[in-house]
């Protein structure tokens, strides 16, 4: 499985994008820092997202940012994706684990203390936690866990995990004293005026707020 870093993620959505298509959200995203991308298209079927993935494909070859493929097992294994995310209404971890094979990476969303007691965690990669607040980019998203909820189930879990559901860069600090390894975003990138520079304020707050951590438990040390 090729190496993934939770600390930024990009969730394409495309009628967020606006003005900018996908791709060009992707490269300025890139450009500014992003750690991994997921291609999420609510709207189409699967021709049109293995289209738009193999043109995410090129912008992403020799960045190091991996591509995760949303819902769409065929589009995923078709684009060659470097990994596929489902959610508890999607196909089941365990049926998606098997189509994809054991390379590929498998993010699986977590949203309740049940549903992270219930999965495996032997077949699941990386958990997404949310929604974190109330976001309006996600109708149908199930209600808020704020950051007592997210350390609950970072904690249950015990897996890599990114948070999400309308976080934004003033976020990062307690996404990360909440013990999860990044934030995964889609309002606060897609649409922005400058999408660069929005990916390089999140990138320099997760940064910041890890160097923070490490000194507070520097001095924990020093004062034991
Ligand atoms: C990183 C990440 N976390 C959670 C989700 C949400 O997945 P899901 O619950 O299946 O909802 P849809 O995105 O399919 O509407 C995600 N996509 N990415
Ligand atoms: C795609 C998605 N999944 C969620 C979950 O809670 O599982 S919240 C969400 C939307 C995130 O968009 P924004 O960063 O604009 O709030
Ligand atoms: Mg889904």
């Amino acid at each position: 499985m090729r190496p993934f870093d939770l600390s930024v993620y990009l969730v394409l959505d495309p009628l967020l994008c606006r003005d900018l298509s996908m791709v060009e959200t992707t490269r300025a995203a890139v450009a500014g820092g992003v750690t991994m991308v997921q291609l999420r298209d609510k709207e189409v079927g699967t021709a049109r997202m293995i289209e738009t993935g193999l043109a995410l494909r090129a912008v992403l070859a020799g960045t190091g940012v991996p591509l995760i493929v949303n819902d769409d097992v065929e589009a995923a294994i078709a684009i060659a994706a470097d990994g596929l995310h489902v959610g508890q209404e999607d196909m089941m971890a365990v049926e998606a684990r098997r189509r994809i094979g054991p390379d590929m990476i498998l993010g699986l969303s977590i949203e309740t203390p049940q549903a992270a007691r219930a999965m495996n965690g032997t077949i699941v990669d990386y958990v997404g936690l949310g929604p974190v607040f109330a976001t309006p980019t996600k109708a149908d998203h199930k209600p808020p866990i704020g950051f007592a909820g997210l350390a609950e189930l970072v904690a249950l879990c015990k897996l890599p995990a990114v948070a999400i559901g309308g976080l934004k860069v003033e976020h990062a600090a307690s996404v990360i004293a909440a013990g999860a390894d990044g934030l995964a975003v889609i309002s606060a990138i897609c649409g922005q005026p400058d999408p660069r520079a929005e990916a390089a304020r999140l990138a320099d707050a997760v940064r910041s707020a890890r160097a923070r951590g490490n000194d507070a438990a520097a001095r924990g040390h020093a004062r034991r």
